[in-house]
């Protein structure tokens, strides 16, 4: 991917901030792809299937109990290795699922250039809203992460998305490999129109999407 340092001369000053003691100078992390051997991804996917089983499980007390302890285990386990925003590994490991992130969908990009982005991948338990169908606030997050990959593809500047419509055309199943799959329609000075569509394997329109993303003044978090 393009340094976003050459795409945006104010790059490291959209974290300026003003504070008690003047302005911060902050800047967004610049993310830069980790190296990682595959029991990241084998981590990443138990994780997964835990917060699949965590809402899909009615537990008797003494599980419950036992599983907490495991928990703690955990978190004990992973706390010393808390890192600052950028050095983490999630997020920055374009070729798993979510690109390495539990807080993205577990898909991946199949394409990523100027001419647009697309990513397969399922719905799981995990994003159940009702009826075996997914939870239509999962979409939303689906299409903002294709939209931020597809700005930088294009090459606009760091920009923050100011709305996004989403058509719900069909009910989107869960555990059923589907496509999402968007463009830049046009840019208007700081404002990058970008239009994406949630897919099934036969072509059929689950869901499409029209955002706005508007470039950051100097300054702008
Ligand atoms: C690595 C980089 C991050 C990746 C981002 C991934 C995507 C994200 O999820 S970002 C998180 C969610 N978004 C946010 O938190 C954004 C919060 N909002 C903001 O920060 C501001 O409202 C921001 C920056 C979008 C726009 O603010 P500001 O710079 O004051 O814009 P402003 O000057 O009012 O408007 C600029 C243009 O956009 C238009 N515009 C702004 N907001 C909207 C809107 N909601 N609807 C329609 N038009 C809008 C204005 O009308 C104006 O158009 P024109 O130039 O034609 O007059």
């Amino acid at each position: 991917m393009t340094d976003p340092k050459q795409l945006d001369r104010d790059y490291d000053h959209h974290g300026d901030r003003s504070g008690a003691r003047g302005t911060t100078r902050g800047g967004f992390p610049r993310f830069v792809p980790a190296k990682v051997g595959p029991e990241y991804g084998q981590l990443l996917e138990a994780l997964r299937t835990v917060q699949d089983l965590a809402v899909s499980t009615s537990l008797p007390a003494e599980v419950a109990e036992a599983a907490a302890g495991k928990a703690r285990e955990l978190i004990e386990l992973l706390t010393p290795h808390v890192v600052a925003e950028g050095r983490q590994t999630a997020g920055r490991v374009p070729r798993l699922p979510g690109r390495g992130s539990l807080l993205l969908m577990p898909w991946i990009i199949e394409k990523i250039d100027a001419d647009g982005v697309r990513s397969r991948g399922m719905f799981r338990r995990f994003h159940l809203g009702g009826n075996s169908a997914a939870h239509g606030g999962t979409l939303p997050l689906l299409f903002d992460d294709l939209f931020g990959l597809i700005q930088h593809a294009y090459g606009r500047p760091i920009s923050r998305t100011a709305y996004l419509h989403i058509d719900y055309r069909k009910v989107t199943p869960l555990n059923t490999e589907l496509i999402v799959e968007g463009a830049v329609d046009r840019v208007e000075g700081r404002k990058t129109f970008i239009n994406a569509r949630l897919t099934d394997l036969d072509g059929n329109l689950l869901a499409d999407c029209e955002a706005l993303m508007v470039q950051l003044l100097p300054g702008q978090q």
